[in-house]
């Protein structure tokens, strides 16, 4: 058990339409950590039948929740923010047990969870429509934004929190209700975020969380022609099969699906600024991150200069568990996660990549631990640089040319963040526009925060998180023609 300064935030049971509840079989699924394989806790398996109940608590709780004026939904969403802010420890802690992030990297989470809060607490009051002039005399064209009705959120397990706020926060601030359904691997930290959202007076119904067999809640998620709107991140193959579900009903997705990050370092890049724009982009999160650097590529002329000193850096990260202070890389989730990169680092040894630094499992800890990893002599064929690694793993290429690498970065079903470091004002803007992303890093190796447009194209997902352009997702547009 954690020794939570406010154990009621320790929540193991669903929430439907302001209840906590069991499953009707009393099943339960276990939690583990990530850093010591123990078991952690037992939560409520919910099942189709709860499912049905919360898309029923959603509806239900609609009509009030969006005839409310946007000011008094942004109050909820900001008290549910200082509330957030002011159990940030325990939110962390049980984020840490559940995720393994370092704990500094887990209230860092926070902050950014509760900063979607705040940002669209705002957002919500500026849903604008518009006033069109009119092609005849008597008439008047207007345009006005209402809430989509009741959404459906899955969520990843590599930001239990953020990605939860990132949905639910405009969401609400549209007026819609929502049922967010948590990976199994962290499902504490969106109940610890529920209890939070119910002591902040969300009235019973607008935020649902199930927990419990993800295929069977998101078959009843998407078979329901009352869910009008499904937001998901994750992997692309769930989000290609969610899409699937959802055509019958026509629901308006949103999809922040895979990535494979170029990180792109040119000679006239400040090599030292790019050594640590990577090491930041690549061993967040232990690298299990959708904007992580997963393929670097790296010019010629300084490509040893560039090699040495990104593999000494990455060879004095502390890896451990997150509840030590000094710890800087985390476990990875799962031994599935464990087993992935081990194939990605053997098979790129088996076809040539030299290893520079780490390329082993920690023995010594129980937990999913693997060394932060730099491989040398890389190829852009090699299983590393064809699929998104998700882990600790820095596969270096050389290139030689603007063209070759825009070529190779370019090669990819993926289209989420990029990277580039040059100092070439001409060169940022060329390969900028050249790269077929939806965000491109220039400069730096860290790009996410509320405030702007996050999101892919190509088989990266549809759709934009936060920024202004974020709660048009939760909108629709209706057009007025009133005649004189
Ligand atoms: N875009 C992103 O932020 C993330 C991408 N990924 C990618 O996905 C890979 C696998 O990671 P996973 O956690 O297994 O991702 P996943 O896509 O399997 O899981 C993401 C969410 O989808 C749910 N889910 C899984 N199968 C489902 C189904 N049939 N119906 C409805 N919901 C379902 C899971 O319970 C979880 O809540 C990672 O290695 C990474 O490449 C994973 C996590 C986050
Ligand atoms: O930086 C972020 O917001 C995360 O990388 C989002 S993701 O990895 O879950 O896509």
């Amino acid at each position: 058990m954690l020794a939570l300064q406010d154990p009621a935030l320790f929540k193991t049971q669903g929430l439907i339409g302001g209840q906590w509840q069991t499953a009707r079989d009393q099943q339960t699924f276990a939690v583990f950590n990530p850093a010591t394989a123990a078991h952690l806790a037992d939560v409520a398996s919910l099942g189709a039948d709860e499912t049905m109940a919360a898309i029923t608590a959603a509806a239900a709780a609609l009509p009030a929740w969006r005839a409310l004026p946007a000011q008094a939904r942004g109050e909820r969403l900001q008290v549910w923010s200082r509330l957030l802010q002011q159990h940030a420890a325990d939110l962390a802690q049980i984020m840490t047990a559940e995720q393994g992030k370092p704990i500094a990297e887990a209230l860092g989470e926070i902050r950014y969870a509760a900063s979607f809060l705040d940002w669209f607490a705002e957002e919500g009051k500026r849903t604008y429509g518009e006033v069109i002039p009119s092609p005849a005399a008597d008439r008047r064209l207007l345009t006005l934004k209402q809430p989509i009705g009741v959404c459906a959120a899955i969520t990843p397990w590599n930001f239990p929190a953020a990605m939860i706020t990132r949905k639910v926060a405009p969401a609400l601030a549209a007026g819609c209700t929502i049922i967010v359904k948590p990976a199994e691997q962290t499902p504490l930290t969106a109940l610890a975020l529920a209890e939070l959202a119910q002591r902040a007076g969300l009235p019973p119904g607008v935020l649902n969380v199930i927990t419990g067999e993800a295929a069977v809640i998101g078959a009843t998620l998407t078979a329901s022609p009352l869910v009008r709107k499904l937001s998901f991140t994750g992997s692309t193959e769930i989000g290609r099969l969610l899409m699937q579900q959802s055509a019958p009903t026509i629901k308006k997705l949103s999809l922040e699906l895979g990535g494979n990050a170029p990180f792109i370092v040119f000679d006239d890049a400040d090599v030292a600024a790019a050594v640590q724009g990577a090491i930041q982009s690549k061993y967040r999160n232990a690298g299990q991150t959708c904007v992580c650097a997963n393929r670097l590529f790296v010019q010629a002329g300084i490509y040893d200069q560039f090699a040495e000193a990104f593999a000494a850096q990455a060879s004095r990260l502390r890896v451990g568990p997150g509840t030590d202070p000094q710890t800087q890389v985390g476990p990875l989730i799962d031994a599935a996660a464990l087993e992935k990169v081990e194939q990605h680092v053997s098979q790129a040894l088996d076809q040539g990549a030299q290893l520079m630094t780490g390329g082993h499992r920690l023995a010594t800890e129980a937990g999913y631990f693997y060394a932060p990893t730099v491989l040398r002599d890389a190829t852009p064929d090699m299983q590393c640089a064809r699929e998104e690694t998700f882990g600790p793993v820095a596969p270096l290429i050389r290139f030689h040319s603007e063209e070759e690498v825009i070529a190779w970065a370019n090669d990819s079903e993926y289209g989420l963040a990029s990277y580039l470091y040059s100092q070439s004002l001409a060169r940022v803007f060329r390969v900028a526009e050249a790269l077929e992303y939806g965000m491109v890093g220039v400069n730096t190796g860290l790009i996410s925060n509320e405030v702007a447009p996050f999101g892919g194209i190509k088989q990266s997902g549809l759709g934009r998180e936060g920024s202004h352009h974020g709660i048009d997702e939760y909108l629709e547009l209706k057009y007025l023609c009133l005649g004189l």
